[in-house]
């Protein structure tokens, strides 16, 4: 679940990179293994800084000064093809044809033929296991197919068609034409989230930016914006600073991965004109609501049952306020958190995930002794965060501990961006809810009916344009913003329906049986060579065939700097 950016700055004399940076801060909570900027100045020249780590790490001040240009893009990390390699840091670049440069949200489901599809058909080397790179490399193909020396917009919404028509999976994506303009675009179901913003300046001139997120756009000062149409793509040609939009392929559906509402986007964004905080407001509101009547079921009263309702950070927080509100029982904050561990369900490895949530979580006895408690999380995913919070509840002295979950229960791999290839890693596989409690330590485990979380994110969640209008316009006069361009073709139906998969293992693109059978392969034989290369501190003794490097070489990817 990456974060993606991309801007151009209609003032060509002006850098961009503090902004992309600036930008990246914002969108950290979706990829913290990897960070990349890439700028274009002039005579078309682009500049790159990536590498593994959080933004503030890879972007450090002296490097900030080689990214000039006022056109670029930028990338935050969270591995799902490939691995957790410097060499796959995004955005991606290839020379030829014009200079492409790309980021990528999501995960190609049928990278496998992409990838004899680049060695047989168009015969391009691909040097990393990720499908960022295929998808670059296949909109390259496309777009060296019309032999042209020069492109316009009209060459790149084919080649665009190419690409949509040969690729399956999710994809949100930002790219950039070296001296020529920012391409966005994103598949034909909506999985992934990706929004224009448009920025008027006092001299009439405008700024762009795509963003994974609205709240990215709207800290920027970017007064009007609107997500991006499944299967529809838009260019902003640095010259002409209009944007041009196509509906690139039909809309095969309009359903977001309905995880974006649960866990990964931050509150305060505005997704397909869905509030993320208002989603979760909804989440605790239902999940209450539903405890409150399974108590009732076996004659018991909730409130008397549970003394305090009590959020596991960060995410849960909203929902858990709201649940205990409506539960009518006090709600405390009996975790705190440490600001300076980051987000650990995307952390790389379990030991690091597993020793991470008792370095970020602290109980505080005070909440927990001789009490009755309910926790309240977003999702029960592996069981990591359970498991270690259920038991710090009781080390500080808690009676008895129900858990709650936002979301039901997931069962099945999440394969549009989620690193969740092994579904046998998830605690719910297989498994009853009792027996999810028996393994997490609860007393209780409650789980979200997926037919009410729908409801919370459709019911009262839609913006109408005129409301989403004048809630995100808080600099320019309404008059100005009626000019947008990029308001004109907005058609965007109301959304009823979402990417489930992970809950009922049917897949928005279909069946994806083969892609898991690899997925699951791909993963053991990258278990087997980090414990090979940790073994061997080397690659010695290492299948050739299937070698990654301990230390990435430096072709165009690596981000190796002093
Ligand atoms: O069952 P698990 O595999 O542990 O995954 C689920 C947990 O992971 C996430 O928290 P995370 O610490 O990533 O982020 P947060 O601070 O935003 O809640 C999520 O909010 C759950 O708490
Ligand atoms: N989570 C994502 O969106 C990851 C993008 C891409 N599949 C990668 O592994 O780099
Ligand atoms: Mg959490």
């Amino acid at each position: 679940m990456c974060g993606i950016l991309g801007i151009v700055l209609a003032d060509q004399s002006q850098n961009c990179a503090a902004e992309l940076f600036d930008g990246c801060l914002f969108l950290q909570h979706r990829g913290q293994d990897a960070a990349g900027i890439v700028t274009c100045g002039k005579r078309a020249r682009l500049y790159q800084c990536k590498g593994n780590g959080m933004a503030s790490d890879v972007f450090t001040q002296q490097r900030m000064l080689g990214l000039v240009g006022n056109m670029g893009l930028a990338h935050l990390r969270y591995p799902t093809a490939g691995s957790s390699a410097t060499s796959e840091a995004q955005p991606f670049y290839v020379n030829s044809p014009y200079g492409i440069a790309l980021s990528h949200n999501g995960n190609l489901t049928n990278g496998e033929e992409l990838r004899t599809y680049m060695d047989e058909v168009v015969h391009r080397h691909i040097n990393t296991d990720s499908d960022s790179e295929l998808l670059l490399n296949l909109f390259a193909s496309e777009l060296a197919a019309y032999g042209k020396s020069r492109v316009n917009n009209s060459d790149l919404f084919k080649a665009l068609k190419g690409v949509f028509e040969k690729v399956r999976g999710a994809y949100a994506c930002v790219a950039m034409l070296a001296g020529y303009g920012i391409i966005g675009f994103r598949d034909p179901h909506g999985i992934r989230p990706i929004l224009i913003g448009e920025r008027l300046k006092d001299d009439g001139s405008k700024d762009y930016m795509l963003s994974s997120e609205s709240v990215v756009l709207k800290a920027h000062g970017f007064q009007v914006y609107r997500d991006l149409l499944p299967g529809e793509a838009v260019i902003i040609p640095k010259n002409t600073m209009k944007p041009e939009f196509k509906q690139v392929v039909p809309m095969q559906s309009y359903t977001p991965d309905i995880f974006e509402y649960v866990y990964f986007a931050r509150p305060d964004s505005v997704l397909d004109g869905i509030s993320v905080y208002r989603s979760r407001l909804e989440m605790g509101t239902k999940l209450a609501q539903n405890i409150a009547k399974k108590f009732e079921k076996v004659d018991l009263d909730v409130r008397k049952e549970i003394d305090v309702v009590i959020p596991v950070p960060d995410t849960s927080r909203h929902s858990a306020l709201q649940c205990a509100n409506t539960l009518n029982i006090p709600y405390r904050e009996g975790f705190i958190k440490n600001r300076y561990v980051g987000r650990t369900f995307i952390m790389p490895d379990q030991k690091q995930r597993q020793s991470s949530v008792r370095r970020k979580l602290n109980a505080m006895a005070s909440e927990f002794y001789g009490k009755s408690v309910l926790l309240v999380d977003d999702s029960i995913v592996r069981g990591t965060t359970s498991k270690e919070i259920i038991s710090m509840a009781r080390e500080a002295g808690a009676k008895k501990v129900y858990i709650a979950s936002c979301c039901p229960a997931i069962r099945y791999n999440h394969i549009y961006g989620i690193d969740l290839a092994d579904n046998r890693a998830l605690v719910g596989y297989n498994k009853s809810d009792d027996q999810i409690s028996d393994v997490i330590g609860a007393d209780q485990v409650f789980y979200q009916n997926l037919q009410d979380l729908i409801e919370c994110c459709v019911k009262d969640n839609q913006l109408k344009d005129h409301e989403m209008e004048l809630a995100l316009t808080p600099v320019v006069s309404r008059d100005d913003t009626l000019d947008s361009q990029i308001l004109t073709n907005k058609s965007a139906p109301p959304i009823d329906s979402f990417e489930v998969g992970v809950f009922t293992g049917s897949y928005v693109t279909g069946d994806e049986t083969e892609y898991l059978t690899f997925a699951e392969k791909a993963r053991a034989v990258n278990e087997m060579l980090k414990s090979k290369a940790k073994l061997n501190r080397g690659m010695e003794s290492l299948d050739i065939e299937d070698v990654k490097a301990a230390v990435d070489i430096s072709i165009f990817n690596s981000g190796d700097y002093n």
